[in-house]
């Protein structure tokens, strides 16, 4: 009696829920589905189940069958919420005006970075992007990039003793010369992470990442009720506990020091020229939020953890995909290495800002590897009020948007038959067909705040790599073969981003 009333309480809800999403259904069948089976509850969500390797590959498999598509949008179902994957520019920037949200699978990033710019809703973004964007003024980002040339000179010195050896993984080189740099720009500190051999604070940012992406994955663990009770959240608290005690700490320091210089500085004239100097992000934010009246230490924690964040692993990945490029193609290569000889000559000065615009094909190199490799394959938003797409299609409220961005880049209507290859003069002799084509960064009012600090960060430390070193594929790839790719929330190697290194002197 028992097991019938079950079966019956569960055909009533499932109908239910059916009725209630019956408009969402219509939506789905008039856009194609990637031809698997939808199962009860989960939807398609089997399909991201596995390694980060087999969740990469769903996302490339999802991205290609989008592009095939007419419209360039495919629907998917992830336990009951449908999805709309979306690989035609149109239809992409016409979302990323439109659909300011995050979508709520997003609130899962929330347990680290709060209410920080990154994941905040609408309705808190918006002030604080207001806030944050003047800190990436030109004038600061020059400022920064001594920053950029210091601590990537300091990367090649750390390369010296492994150059030579057979194979060796760069990653770790690049995420801590990316770590140096973004503490010293957004929170005033050296942490000398790249002459550490155990950094906890990277440590921690990755097991965040790995734990994060795993759940985004597994609708089953979006309740915070559940996922409170899995080991994981037990691991997640330690990480997050040892991020906010760190940024805690400077915040309080930093306060301190601030407030202890505009009493020694007490003339204008004395505070003008203190202001002079490279100022962090941090303090940037503190003045620019209102100083003593503006942001509490919580909201400075919130969006020093979104720069830490959004800042470290995104610009290493894309310089680590570049550097294994270059390692499979020595021509592409050589050419950067011919304009660096002009720009520099023999010289060994250090690289300065003024340099970075002169380095016009490294710039062009850098953009087809974040085109091919981007580190953030693909965002979501969130369809809040009933809209329609340019294409004359009706988006139902609660949709989810997956912009496919790794699909968007490779899309062959905008890029061409060689979408897929590696061919960085496109960057010059052909214009973008549509603004959004080349989505790396997003696009519309909520895209990166820090491209411009991006690139670069990307070409000081590419510009000082390739002055003094080679790279060659490891001895196990050839320049052909593929590079395999894993999905942690963001794309990288599942090698490692291994090569061989040669010094160039
Ligand atoms: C290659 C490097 C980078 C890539 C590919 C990248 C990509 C992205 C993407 C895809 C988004 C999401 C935008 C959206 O949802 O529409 C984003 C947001 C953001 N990024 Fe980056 N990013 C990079 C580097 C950086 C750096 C170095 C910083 C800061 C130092 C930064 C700060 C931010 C911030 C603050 C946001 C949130 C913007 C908002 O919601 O208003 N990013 N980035």
């Amino acid at each position: 009696m028992l097991v019938q009333l079950s079966l019956v309480f569960i055909i009533v809800w499932l109908l239910v829920l059916r009725w209630e999403r019956r408009r969402m259904i219509q939506l789905a069948s008039k856009f194609g589905s990637p031809n698997l089976w939808q199962l009860p509850v989960i939807g398609h969500s089997y399909v991201f189940i596995g390694s980060d390797e087999d969740r990469m590959t769903a996302f490339q498999k999802l991205g290609r069958k989008t592009n095939n598509t007419k419209e360039g949008i495919i629907s998917f179902w992830q336990g009951h919420k449908l999805y709309l994957s979306i690989s035609d520019p149109k239809s992409a920037e016409f979302i990323l005006k439109n659909c300011l949200e995050k979508d709520d699978i997003m609130k899962i990033s929330r347990l680290t970075t709060g209410n920080g710019t990154v994941f905040a809703p609408v309705k808190i973004w918006r002030p604080r992007r207001k806030v944050l964007a003047p800190t990436f003024s030109p004038k600061n980002l020059l400022e920064f990039a001594k920053i950029f040339s210091r601590q990537s000179d300091i990367m090649v010195e750390q390369l010296k003793p492994v150059a030579h050896s057979k194979d060796v993984s760069i990653w770790n080189f690049v995420n801590t010369y990316t770590l140096d740099s973004v503490c010293e720009s957004t929170l005033g500190v050296s942490i000398h992470a790249q002459k550490l051999i155990e950094q906890p604070l990277l440590k921690s940012l990755e097991q965040i990442t790995i734990l994060d992406s795993a759940r985004m994955c597994q609708p089953w663990l979006y309740s915070d009720t559940i996922y409170k009770m899995m080991p994981a959240y037990k691991r997640h608290t330690k990480c997050r506990k040892m991020i906010f005690d760190f940024i805690n700490e400077v915040i309080r320091a930093k306060r301190n020091l601030m407030q202890e210089e505009k009493s020694l500085l007490k003339s204008e004239s004395e505070q003008a020229v203190r202001q002079e100097g490279v100022r962090s992000f941090l303090e940037l934010l503190i003045e620019s939020s209102g100083g003593d009246k503006g942001y509490t230490d919580l909201e400075l924690q919130e969006e020093t953890v979104v720069l830490v964040v959004a800042g470290t692993d995104t610009s290493a990945v894309g310089t680590s995909f570049t550097i294994l490029l270059l390692s499979k193609h020595l021509d592409v290569q050589e050419k950067i290495y011919q304009e660096l000889q002009e720009v520099f000559g023999d010289s060994k000065r250090p690289i300065v800002p003024e340099d970075l615009p002169r380095l016009k094909y490294l710039d062009a190199v850098i953009r087809e590897s974040l085109r091919l490799y981007p580190p953030v394959p693909v965002i979501v938003r969130k369809v809040e009020n009933e809209i329609t797409l340019p294409s004359g299609e009706t988006l139902v409220k609660g949709t989810g948007i997956l912009v496919h961005i790794w699909a968007i880049n490779r899309n062959p209507k905008y890029w061409g038959d060689d979408a897929d290859l590696f061919r960085p003069e496109r960057f010059i002799d052909t214009p973008l067909k549509h603004p959004a084509a080349f989505i790396s960064f997003s696009y519309g009012p909520r895209a990166c705040l820090g491209y411009q600090y991006a690139m670069m960060s990307m070409k000081t430390a590419m510009a000082n790599l390739l002055r003094n070193y080679q790279f060659l594929p490891a001895s196990n790839a050839g320049t052909k073969q593929p590079i395999r790719l894993r999905f942690d929330i963001m794309m990288k190697s599942v090698e490692n981003f291994t090569v061989q290194i040669k010094p160039r002197f």
